[in-house]
């Protein structure tokens, strides 16, 4: 979402918050679909099998290599205000003062479930999304990996927008206070959580990933038959309800109430 060309009120709207929401589980099935047309590569995950020039002292996987280096670069830019200031090539140039003009209570913390993600990125989504094995692959698994965990990333601490979306609601916001200072972390996410959105989000990402999921030919319709349809899918449209269900939209309404628990702090 684009904080800076609005006013800060407005871009916390549930409305458009949740908008970003549903436009992000396309880049997520797609992300997903990438990563699924190569074989699981457990040589990436394995720390120590390759070596890297000029980083002979490092350990780690090569995913975690990939992953560390193209975040060296995005905290290089993380400073500048819009992506077109990013150059593609040759050096960047010094970074500037941070111009983001966040609502104020928005201001960066320490919000990061990022292990989490990783952790069940590596142990539950891989292993049921793509084929058994190693198809020698490991540069392009690798960089459809940064792409999904980035994207997941991306979408699931979207939570702290969303949460201070919901605290602005004068008629919560007394309940939500009193939990807060009681530190009842349940009564939070009970009082924050949106069964119908959660429910009609399930539906639609189903109907997504099977659409998004088929060769679309120059004629003839879509199939949304999953009976007919799931053998010749790009995607196990299983996979991606799971990862909603169980770890996106939990870890989203995590980031919500921890989000809150520091509201008052200031
Ligand atoms: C994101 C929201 O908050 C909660 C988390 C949801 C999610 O992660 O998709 C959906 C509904 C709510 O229970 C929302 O209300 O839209």
């Amino acid at each position: 979402m684009n904080f800076l060309s609005e006013n800060s009120n407005d871009s916390l709207s549930l409305g458009k918050l949740r908008d970003t929401l549903i436009r992000l589980e396309d880049t997520i099935i797609f992300a997903l679909i990438e990563r699924a047309q190569f074989a699981r590569n457990v040589s990436i995950y394995k720390p120590g099998i390759f070596k890297y020039e000029g980083s002979d002292d490092f350990n780690g996987s090569f995913l975690e290599f990939f992953l560390g280096e193209s975040e060296k670069v995005h905290a290089k830019v993380r400073r500048y205000q819009s992506p077109d200031e990013y150059p593609f090539t040759g050096p960047l140039p010094e970074p500037v003062l941070p111009p983001l003009n966040y609502p104020k209570i928005l201001k960066p913390n320490n919000i990061n479930v990022n292990d989490k993600i990783m952790k069940f990125y590596l142990e539950n989504i891989i292993p049921t999304l793509c084929a058994d094995g190693e198809d020698q692959n490991f540069g392009s698994s690798a960089t459809r990996d940064v792409a999904c965990l980035q994207a997941l990333s991306q979408r699931i601490h979207y939570g702290k927008f969303v949460a201070e979306a919901k605290f602005q609601d004068q008629k919560l916001q007394p309940k939500y206070i009193e939990y807060i200072k009681s530190r009842d972390s349940e009564a939070i996410e009970a009082l924050l959580t949106n069964k119908k959105v959660e429910e009609s989000l399930l539906k639609r990402l189903r109907r997504k990933a099977l659409t998004y999921g088929q060769d679309i030919t120059e004629s003839g319709g879509l199939n949304l038959d999953i009976e007919n349809t799931s053998r010749c899918l790009k995607i196990n449209v299983d996979v991606v309800v799971e990862l909603y269900e169980k770890w996106v939209i939990p870890l989203t309404k995590e980031v919500e109430v921890i989000y809150l628990l520091e509201r008052l702090d200031e």
